[in-house]
């Protein structure tokens, strides 16, 4: 997998290390929240979950594959699917 290129296609995430991150400041607390809860359906269809910090209505978002040491394809499915969402809630 050619992590440069995935990164070329999701702008809003940055590598660091073995994660790719970003962040996500949603209108208000609320709606953060709920992007949270629609992230949450996700990572459970595709048995991968984010680690999530939240702070008020901005949420630090960081994926990688445990299991495999370092980031996958699942790492940039799940991204796709968190910006979706993010893009959704006005976020
Ligand atoms: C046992 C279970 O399949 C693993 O722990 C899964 C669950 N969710 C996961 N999520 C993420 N982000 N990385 C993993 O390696 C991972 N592993």
């Amino acid at each position: 997998m050619d992590v440069e290129q995935k990164l070329r296609e999701l702008p809003d995430w940055r590598r660091e290390g073995d994660e790719i991150r970003r962040t996500i400041t949603a209108p208000d607390f609320p709606t953060a929240i709920r992007v949270v809860d629609e992230i949450a359906v996700e990572a459970e269809a595709l048995n991968h979950h984010p680690d999530i910090d939240i702070r008020w209505r901005t949420l630090h978002l960081a994926l990688t594959t445990h299991d495999r040491g370092g980031l996958t394809e699942l790492d940039f499915t799940l991204a796709a699917r968190i910006d979706a969402i993010a893009a959704k809630h006005g976020a």
